[in-house]
């Protein structure tokens, strides 16, 4: 019989998405899909919605209408166990790392590891924390606490903490909010890094546009409620269109 390649299925597929808070029509119709394999950059002003499409994404807010379906599953549908078992999928790299300042390194990474995973040696820990922390370059602060580390190296461990559960995806918001310019350009790489060897999709929301063009094989710019274009960062900013336009005015690039 002849073999037919069917295209794979995006590992995120949102249409058509509505959320209101009252009278607040935050999403008017959103479309984003993410392929396997893929970092979407998200990118739009204060207060446009970016967090709330996060938060449906993970199942911690439901849209009102509209389609948000997260490796096949339609999430506004999961039961509880069904939802703790998505979560497991998708790794979360929240602005502040939220490392806990009183446990070492190593103690921050095994956390996930023992709350979330059964029956572990301690030499299969030890080797997953040691192989994750190699992964974000950072093996030499194993016995460190947070606040011996630098603001980069803690966004780094907390990406670490996040990948030891090895992640389909990874949801990274504003990775390089407060970081200066060169450890933004770092943060880029690991992220490009993570692609290439967890084989994550991701969705990265930012205002940066630098990490916009290093990080982003594709660029969804949030306006009003919808994305306005989606594309590569040059089909997204060679445009006529006011709105973008002022969008990549305002933002400073490197
Ligand atoms: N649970 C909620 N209840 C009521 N309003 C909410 C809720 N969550 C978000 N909003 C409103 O929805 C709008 C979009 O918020 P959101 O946090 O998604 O913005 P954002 O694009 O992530 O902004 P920022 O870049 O500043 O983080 C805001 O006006 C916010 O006040």
């Amino acid at each position: 019989m002849e073999e037919v390649n069917q295209p794979e299925a995006p590992v995120i597929n949102i249409q058509d998405l509505h959320k209101s808070f009252g009278s607040l029509h935050v999403l008017r119709g959103v479309d984003l899909r993410v392929e396997k394999g893929e970092n979407v950059v998200v990118l739009g002003r204060s207060g446009t919605g970016k967090s709330v499409l996060i938060k449906i994404i993970a199942g911690l807010l439901k849209q009102d209408r509209g389609d948000c379906l997260v490796l096949g599953q339609e999430v506004s549908t999961l039961n509880q166990k069904e939802l703790r078992d998505l979560r497991m999928k998708i790794g979360f790299s929240f602005q502040n790392s939220a490392l806990y300042d009183s446990m070492t390194v190593r103690e921050n990474l095994e956390f996930p590891l023992v709350r979330n995973v059964a029956n572990l040696t301690r030499a299969e820990i030890n080797e997953q924390v040691e192989t994750v922390l190699d992964a974000v370059g950072l093996l030499q602060t194993i016995n460190q606490v947070p606040s011996e580390l630098s603001g980069g190296q803690r966004k780094r461990i907390g990406i670490a903490r996040t990948l030891i559960l090895q992640p389909e995806i990874m949801l990274y918001d504003e990775p390089t909010a407060g970081l200066d310019p060169i450890t933004c350009l770092e943060i880029n790489e690991l992220i490009n890094e993570v692609k290439e060897k967890y084989h994550t999709s991701s969705i990265i929301i930012t205002h940066d546009l630098t990490c916009a063009r290093a990080t982003g094989d594709k660029i969804a710019m949030l306006l009003d409620g919808q994305f306005l274009k989606q594309g590569t960062f040059e089909e997204v900013f060679n445009t006529e269109e006011e709105r973008i336009k002022s969008f990549y005015d305002y933002n400073f690039i490197q």
